[in-house]
């Protein structure tokens, strides 16, 4: 099929939680993890492509994400969407700002929009000012993020930097308006040179009305709530057809595994959450990485009944995060982690795991990649952007959940394992 609508995500638990909205709408949606090596085959309505870009150098998200848009324009798409996270990780450098420019360069594109709000997780925008929750983003716990610590919550303040060319702002008195009044003054602003518009949304009837104004825009940027509404526009006119019903679990083994390298606020309840059951724990220091390997961690997971889902988490408190990073690196310590993890990962998969809980956007990117998965098939949801996916790895059948990190209720890896046990026997 055509495909109708590309989209470019700069992290694996960011495109998993775009492909599971997109999803909601009854639109086949494909996942594809990494740039495909071969030219589009066997593509859906709307394709989404995974990369690992956040935090990669400005050239190299660049160049990788040109890629992932000359592949999305072989496989038909003219309309196009940048996902970012929904709390805007990013660095002074970028890479949100640059990828944008560099898209719409390739797609002549004069103007794009920004709008990370994702009301059902309690993320809006208001006067260009984000909120996680009722805190402003500089004062939530995005502060302390390991790698792209959040320390303003001013968008047109951390995008300016990023770009060349004007940012502005499309404000909630406008949007509250509807999708004309917006319209009309995002046409103003282009009128004036502004290319780069944060769109203020603090509801989700507001991602409806900039869904509806912007529809036609060649590239769109943001998370993944103002998406969501896309496909039911073009299910409406006729430009898609409804072609899928989620992906059914195929037939696992027990055996489970949770890793978690995220050290979000959310992530450590769900760690204390876990091992507060009682579940079998193993917490991986990057500084004994770095002066012994992994082995103690291989050696204890090869000791584990994998019935028990046994989880091995590097998640950390912001003053342990701090201390490992003064002494190896911010880059070195999260890479030793990511390494770490990866591995475990195939080791589980070698010992029988086939059902796989992973926390963390960086994380995912690093699991996901060493269990040579290439591709995802979108499940049901969990949480809200959290879904169930469904791959091969090397050869194998298995259900993968990435959580991004502050997404998911408190108990969420035990309940994620639950909702895989009663999709199957329902
Ligand atoms: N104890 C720790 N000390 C230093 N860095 C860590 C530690 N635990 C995890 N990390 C690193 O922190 C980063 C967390 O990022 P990520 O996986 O994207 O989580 P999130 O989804 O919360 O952003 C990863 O690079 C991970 O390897
Ligand atoms: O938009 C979001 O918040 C998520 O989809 C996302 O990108 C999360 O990134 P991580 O917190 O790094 O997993």
């Amino acid at each position: 099929m055509t495909t109708v609508l590309g989209c470019i995500a700069d992290d694996f638990t960011g495109a998993t939680d775009l492909a599971g909205l997109l999803a909601r709408s009854g639109v086949r949606v494909s996942l594809r993890m990494g740039v495909p090596d071969g030219p589009p085959s066997d593509t859906a309505a709307v394709e989404v492509i995974a990369l690992k870009c956040r935090t990669a150098p400005v050239a190299e998200a660049v160049a990788e994400t040109r890629r992932a848009l000359s592949w999305l324009q072989a496989a038909g798409a003219r309309r196009f969407f940048w996902k970012y996270c929904s709390t805007f990780d990013s660095t002074a450098k970028g890479n949100i700002g640059p990828v944008a420019e560099a898209l719409m360069a390739d797609l002549g594109a004069e103007q794009t929009i920004y709008c990370p709000a994702f009301p059902e997780n309690g993320r809006s925008i208001f006067m260009g000012n984000l909120f996680v929750g009722r805190q402003p983003l500089a004062e939530s716990p995005m502060k302390d993020h390991p790698l792209t610590p959040m320390r303003d919550s001013n968008l047109m303040r951390l995008l300016a930097p990023q770009v060349t060319r004007p940012v502005g702002l499309a404000d909630r008195l406008t949007v509250a308006q509807g999708a004309e009044a917006l319209k009309a003054e995002l046409d103003r602003l282009a009128g004036e040179g502004v290319a780069h518009v944060v769109v203020d949304a603090v509801a989700d009837e507001d991602l409806s009305t900039i869904a509806q104004a912007c529809r036609d825009m060649g590239l769109m940027t943001g998370g993944s709530a103002v998406a969501a509404p896309l496909p039911a526009l073009w299910l409406a006119d006729g430009t898609l057809s409804a072609d899928a019903k989620a992906a059914s679990v195929p037939d696992l083994d027990a055996g489970a595994v949770v890793l978690s390298g995220s050290c979000s606020a959310m992530t450590r309840a769900q760690v204390a959450d876990y091992t507060g059951r009682g579940r079998p724990a193993f917490r991986l220091d990057p500084l004994a990485l770095e002066a012994e390997g992994p082995q103690a961690a291989l050696d204890w997971l090869a000791a584990q009944d994998l019935g028990g889902a046994p989880l091995l988490y590097a998640t950390a408190e912001p003053e342990d995060v701090r201390a490992a990073q003064d002494k190896l690196g911010t880059a070195r310590a999260g890479e030793i982690v990511e390494r770490a993890l990866a591995r475990l990962a195939v080791a589980a998969r070698e010992q029988g795991a086939r059902r796989f809980v992973v926390a963390g956007g960086e994380t995912s990117g690093a699991v996901t990649q060493a269990l040579a998965v290439t591709r995802l098939d979108i499940g049901r949801e969990i949480a809200p952007g959290v879904p169930w996916c469904f791959a091969d790895s090397g050869g194998k059948q298995i259900a993968i959940t990435l959580k991004s990190g502050n997404f998911g209720a408190q108990d969420f890896f035990a309940g994620a394992l639950d909702t895989l046990a009663a999709l199957e026997a329902a």
